[in-house]
């Protein structure tokens, strides 16, 4: 086991932002930890770190106790937080030189290291320049260069993507992936549901401090009563027919909005095909009609009542 974090408690004052949190990491995996802001992420990733004391439970990673001291782990680790963090009065290669510099002494080794990073991460041609010459996006593979450079075997990241440009984001993502085929073991801490999609294998999903549910994404998405969701683009339909609709057994709701008809359906067994039967006797017209598989904010609605995004 990579890590293994049993019943964490974390109290800020009065404030618990980790409540009995536990999680273990398997080598090899990309973990995403999903959750909405404030849910404790980053407590849960600067416990983990020995950042931060936490009130009880037991955090090991590679089978030994974590603390502020274990610098053979640390060694092994390398961090991406959320907040950028280099030096200013450094250059590019001179900030992933001293981030690198605390793990590797060999200054011929560690030139190999940093600028095999900086190819990497797509910034060799920016190695000259000093961070404030850098778009937000170029800054934040800035922080992951540094991060990684002396080739941890896991690999932590907090919100890596977070106010960056597109083109930058599906770069440091697939960097990620990259950096898992090469034999990393990732944590990867994120409130975009779409990024956990596309590079975790795993996915923890919490809420308030706690885990509230875990899985692959076919998992979890198959563990909720939703199943599709059918939308019709129309001008209007009568109260009776949304009556009509929802009664159907395998309707959990219908909600009808802005033009959008939707139907929220409890069992995959082609509904479609009789709404449409049923919008034709009825002379019921429509613009477009689709449907769409359950997404892992339905997940989190399904077991919060609340929505994952903001
Ligand atoms: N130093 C602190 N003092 C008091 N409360 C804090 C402190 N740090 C975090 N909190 C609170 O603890 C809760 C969890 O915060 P945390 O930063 O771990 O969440 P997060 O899931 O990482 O959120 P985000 O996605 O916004 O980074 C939040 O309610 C936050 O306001």
């Amino acid at each position: 086991m990579v890590i293994e974090i049993k019943d964490l408690v974390k109290h800020y004052g009065k404030f618990k932002a980790l409540d009995k949190f536990s999680l273990e990491v398997e080598e090899g995996e990309v973990l995403g930890l999903l959750g909405p802001n404030g849910s404790g992420k980053t407590t849960s990733i600067n416990c983990l770190l020995a950042l931060l004391t936490y009130d009880s439970g037991s955090v090991q990673i590679f089978g030994k106790d974590m603390t502020p001291s274990s610098y053979d782990i640390k060694r092994d680790i390398g961090v991406v937080m959320q907040n950028v963090a280099v030096f200013e009065e450094l250059t590019v290669f001179q900030n992933v030189d001293y981030f690198c510099g605390l793990y590797i002494n060999d200054s011929k080794k560690r030139k190999q290291l940093v600028d095999e990073s900086l190819e990497f991460v797509g910034l060799t041609d920016f190695k000259k320049k000093y961070p404030k010459e850098l778009s937000g996006g170029l800054l934040r593979r800035l922080n992951i260069a540094c991060g990684i450079a002396h080739k941890p075997k896991l690999i932590i990241l907090d919100e890596p993507t977070v106010a960056v440009d597109p083109q930058s984001r599906n770069r440091i993502l697939e960097n990620i992936q990259e950096l898992n085929r090469l034999g990393a073991t990732i944590v990867y801490t994120t409130h975009y549901m779409e990024e956990v999609e596309q590079i975790c294998n795993r996915i923890i999903i919490m809420d308030s401090g706690k885990v509230i549910a875990s899985g692959s994404k076919e998992e979890l998405k198959s563990s909720i009563q939703i199943k599709e969701k059918i939308k019709f683009e129309l001008d209007e339909i009568s109260e009776e027919a949304i009556k009509h609709i929802d009664a159907h057994e395998d309707v959990m709701a219908v909600a009808f909005e802005k033009g959008i008809l939707e139907i929220i359906v409890t069992k995959d067994n082609g509904l479609l095909m009789e709404l449409l039967a049923y919008f034709k006797d009825n002379n019921i017209s429509f613009d477009k009609v689709y449907s769409e598989t359950p997404t892992l904010n339905d997940v989190f609605l399904e077991i919060t009542g609340k929505e994952l995004r903001d």
